[in-house]
């Protein structure tokens, strides 16, 4: 099997939650590839949603945007073909839009969720699998603009 790799973007806003979850995942023995920002310096998080993005398409792994209050990060994410990204506050959140939306990429506020639930929230995020079926048709209606 290969070795899961998630990336990982945020703002200065999220700077401090990034750097915890990034060595959540690397103590799980998962391959992070951090798009920045790598310090705390004010920064614009359509930048990093951006750049984060276009590497979850280009490798087709999972994504964690996170910004103060994840919203910024889902808007820009969201404007990206391709990209299913949802705002998780709490465990309930991240399952299911793993298995009923197949998101793409989590997005979390530093300044709303506490480093634990958000670790939590994060692996239930990656370790959650879509369920298919009904749900497959309802992703394409949302990609589908006729
Ligand atoms: O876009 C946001 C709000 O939805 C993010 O939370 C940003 O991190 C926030 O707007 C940054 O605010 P700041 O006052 O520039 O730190």
């Amino acid at each position: 099997m290969s070795q899961l790799t998630v990336a990982i973007g945020s703002d200065h806003a999220g700077f401090s939650l990034k750097e915890i979850l990034r060595k959540h995942l690397e103590d799980r023995g998962i391959t992070v590839q951090d798009v920045g920002p790598f310090d705390t310096c004010s920064v614009d998080y359509p930048v990093y949603a951006k750049k984060l993005c276009k590497y979850v398409l280009e490798e087709g792994c999972p994504g964690v945007l996170v910004c103060g209050t994840g919203i910024g990060m889902s808007m820009t994410a969201n404007h990206i073909p391709g990209i299913r990204a949802a705002v998780c506050a709490n465990s309930y959140q991240a399952r299911m839009t793993r298995l009923h939306n197949d998101a793409n990429v989590l997005c979390l506020g530093e300044r709303v969720t506490g480093p634990g639930l958000a670790a939590e929230i994060l692996d239930i995020f990656i370790d959650t699998q879509f369920e298919g079926g009904r749900h497959l048709r309802r992703i394409e209606l949302i990609e589908n603009n006729d």
